[in-house]
């Protein structure tokens, strides 16, 4: 259940929109103003934060960056307010949402911040039985383990052990902690006292304390710093965690998922992620098969997608042609639903005629691994008009002349954009550890570069000495 935060008046169009989203299974919370809004994301957080341009979006979300706060802000006001919708967008709005709301939109961007509310899809019996597993470990309170290639689902199974869990009606909190460096992460995990920091200017409470009564989804485990394991260990077996500054402990009822695409028996093998942990987690164990190793899901996951896609950008529904169905099905997928998922988006926006011909499924075989899902990151919002060009390869010749570090510079930051932010991803396709892109990045970012945000999340502050 996506987690909403509306800044605005309830009484007028926004209105509106709040009750279209709690139709649709959002659990909302409102604030009459900025400030207000504020307060309200430092005590429980938002997965989404929608703020009437009414309202001061930019201080909203200069102040949220000061204080380490991560939720993405969709601005929204009168369709034709193109200076409002702009300014919003340039103070680090991720979206502009126009007013009166379309519901389709609305569905959209719930869709964009909290996946797909019904069961995931799937036809292959190995999934059949992974699901039932799921099902079965899902009513007990064990750490349940998640693997699988990115792009594979991991986070979809996730919320549907919570969905099944006795925790169902608590909140479903996820993290990637691949995605944010370490002082960062810290605080949006376990959250920081007033002045614990030079920007705290509040308590906040972190997302072990959101997460209370619900589940928490610890992503990209596999990448997070041994000191912060140590904080997660401590969180587990003992029920509690500090907040930064904090001087008692705050106790906790949450229950712990976690994910990787890393084989973590062997990181701690090669001790690089703690023993402990790893048994602590590991409880129960559930694998998901690359795409290419379950070959009857795709077509129920391509017309699932189609039709999504369709809805979401008010065209025509189309069903797929059997030329269409034979590409999908001889690709290897080695991005998997992720790159299905963005094949078929690119395939609805391309197709014409009667049905997505062959033609419409471009299958960017250069790219791989895919980039995050556009449906992941919030500015599917608004329809989408233009298919992403394939990459153009430069001649080396062209770089002579220039020094190694700015093109490795160019090249990570080219490659960061076109991973929409996902550092993880980006990381892979330059073969660089993601600790090295990060170091990187912050180097370019303390030099002025502008260095792409994290999908759906703020810009990063530089973390404070
Ligand atoms: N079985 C499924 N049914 C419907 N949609 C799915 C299914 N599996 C994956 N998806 C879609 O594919 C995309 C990728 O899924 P998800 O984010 O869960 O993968 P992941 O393994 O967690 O990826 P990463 O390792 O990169 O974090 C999402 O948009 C999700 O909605």
């Amino acid at each position: 259940m996506a987690r909403i935060l509306i800044i605005g008046s309830m009484e007028a169009e926004l209105g509106l929109a709040a009750r279209i989203a709690a139709a649709r299974g959002a659990k909302l919370a409102t604030a009459e103003g900025a400030a207000a809004g504020l307060a309200r994301l430092r005590a429980e957080g938002a997965d989404l934060a929608l703020c009437d341009v009414m309202h001061d979006v930019a201080w909203l979300i200069d102040q949220m960056a000061a204080e380490r706060i991560a939720c993405p802000v969709v601005a929204c006001g009168r369709p034709d307010d193109a200076d409002g919708a702009v300014r919003a967008i340039r103070a680090g709005a991720k979206d502009y949402l126009p007013l009166p709301p379309d519901p389709d939109l609305i569905a959209a961007m719930l869709q964009a911040v909290a996946g797909d509310p019904e069961k995931p899809i799937v036809r292959d019996p190995a999934m059949g039985l992974l699901l039932a597993r799921a099902e079965q470990v899902a009513r007990a309170e064990a750490s349940v383990l998640i693997t699988g290639e990115s792009g594979t689902g991991k986070e979809v199974l996730a919320r549907h052990i919570h969905v099944a869990s006795r925790r169902a009606r608590g909140p479903f909190v996820a993290l990637n902690c691949a995605a944010l460096p370490e002082a960062l992460l810290e605080s949006e995990l376990f959250g920081h006292e007033k002045g614990a920091f030079s920007g705290a200017v509040a308590a906040r409470r972190g997302k072990f304390e959101q997460a209370e009564g619900g589940t928490l989804l610890l992503d990209e485990i596999g990448e997070m710093d041994p000191r912060l394991q140590a904080k997660i260990l401590r969180a587990i077996q003992e029920r509690e965690i500090d907040r930064l500054g904090g001087s008692a402990p705050v106790k906790v009822d949450v229950r712990i998922l976690a994910a990787t695409h890393r084989d973590l028996a062997r990181e701690v093998a090669a001790n690089r992620f703690r023993e402990d942990l790893y048994f602590r987690l590991a409880v129960v164990r559930l694998r998901i098969p690359a795409l290419r190793e379950r070959r009857d899901d795709i077509m129920p996951l391509a017309r699932h997608f189609a039709e999504r896609y369709a809805r979401a950008n008010g065209l025509p529904l189309r069903g797929l042609s059997v030329a269409a169905e034979a590409v999908l099905l001889a690709h290897p997928w080695p991005g998997n639903v992720r790159e299905l998922e963005n094949t078929l988006h690119r395939a609805v926006l391309l197709a014409e005629g009667h049905d997505i011909g062959a033609e419409a499924i471009d299958l960017l075989e250069h790219r791989a691994p895919e980039a995050p899902s556009v449906a992941a990151s919030v500015p599917t919002l608004l329809p989408a008009s233009v298919a992403i060009p394939a990459p153009v390869k430069p001649p080396v010749s062209a770089l002579v002349g220039r020094r190694v570090d700015d093109v490795e510079r160019d090249l990570i930051l080219e490659t960061l954009s076109h991973c929409l932010g996902n550092r993880t991803r980006a990381a892979e396709m330059l073969g660089i550890s993601i600790r090295t892109l990060r170091n990187k990045l912050h180097e370019y970012r303390a030099a002025g570069a502008a260095v792409p945000p994290v999908p759906g999340q703020m810009p990063i502050p530089l973390p404070v000495a």
